[in-house]
């Protein structure tokens, strides 16, 4: 019907309450991270619902071996820059280390990756002291991601990136605090390396959508760092992850067969689970 694409009406934007309305379906939400504007484009062409500006940008983007280097100055640069590539998407965005470790600076600095970045939605690690600030941070209408798991930020406390609820004492602590990100306000879950049994008790029993990665094919939806997806991810990938352009000849056709594969289930496989 429309013979020029660039005449064809934009796809309708993604909004939060669509993400409940993916839950209650069954319908798969598919995300992943970008860094700049062309990616973005890329990503948003493909179908993704979900853009994250990941913090993971200290490690991909800035070859830093941690998160923790990430500054909100960084996160509002790389925000901005992938919004002007978005049309659809939902745009979600890191709240860097400590940039909302008291109410006043989660507020400024949600403040700004909304106001200068453009995102539509913050997300955060943690329960225990940082439902406060979901709460905080909710009750002000700012849509937030919890992130639950393996949380990179605690990397120097985990002592490594280590999977997360293995043992039934911390397993049932993940799940409190499931529920309690949600009671404060949370309108999305990230759930980082936990099995996939686990993942898909909390994604059965919270009313939030659930986005995995290596947590099982049960989650309400996925994400995966872009990198890793296109296989381009210097050194070691993570076990999770999946090469989506090897055999492909463009990334279009890597994120294409990448959200396909999310949508049907196909991805992630066992191998991809814990
Ligand atoms: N490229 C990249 N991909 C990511 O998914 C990612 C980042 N960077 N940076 C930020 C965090 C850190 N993440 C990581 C990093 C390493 C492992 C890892 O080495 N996992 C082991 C499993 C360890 C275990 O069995 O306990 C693996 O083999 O995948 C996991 C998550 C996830 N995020
Ligand atoms: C891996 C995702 C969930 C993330 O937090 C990031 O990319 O920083
Ligand atoms: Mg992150």
């Amino acid at each position: 019907m429309y013979a020029n694409p660039a005449t064809a009406p934009a796809r309708a934007a993604v909004t939060v309450p669509q993400l409940y309305a993916r839950k209650q379906a069954r319908e798969k939400i598919v995300s992943v991270t970008a860094y700049d504007a062309s990616f973005a484009a890329q990503v948003d062409a493909a179908g993704v619902d979900v853009v994250l500006v990941g913090d993971s940008l200290g490690m991909v983007v800035q070859g830093e071996s941690s998160t923790l280097p990430v500054t909100l100055d960084h996160m509002v640069y790389h925000t901005a820059a992938v919004s002007r590539g978005l049309t659809s998407a939902l745009l979600v965005a890191d709240l860097p280390f400590m940039s909302y470790a008291s109410r006043e600076r989660a507020f400024e600095s949600a403040g700004r990756l909304m106001g200068e970045g453009r995102a539509a939605m913050v997300k955060l690690e943690g329960a225990g002291w940082a439902l406060d600030i979901i709460q905080a941070l909710s009750e002000r209408d700012v849509p937030v991601c919890a992130h639950l798991g393996l949380t990179p930020q605690s990397v120097h406390k985990f002592g490594g990136y280590r999977v997360q609820g293995r043992d039934d004492e911390r397993a049932e602590e993940l799940v409190r605090e499931s529920h309690l990100v949600a009671e404060a306000g949370a309108d999305l879950l990230v759930l980082e390396c936990v099995p996939a049994a686990l993942a898909e008790r909390i994604t059965r029993e919270i009313a939030i959508p659930t986005i995995g990665i290596g947590a099982g094919v049960h989650c309400d939806g996925q994400v995966l760092v872009l990198y890793d997806l296109l296989g381009i991810t210097p050194g070691k990938r993570p076990r999770f992850s999946r090469d989506f352009l090897a055999g492909r000849d463009s990334i279009a056709a890597a994120l294409r067969a990448y959200a396909d594969a999310v949508r049907n289930g196909e991805f992630p496989a066992p191998e991809h689970s814990f």
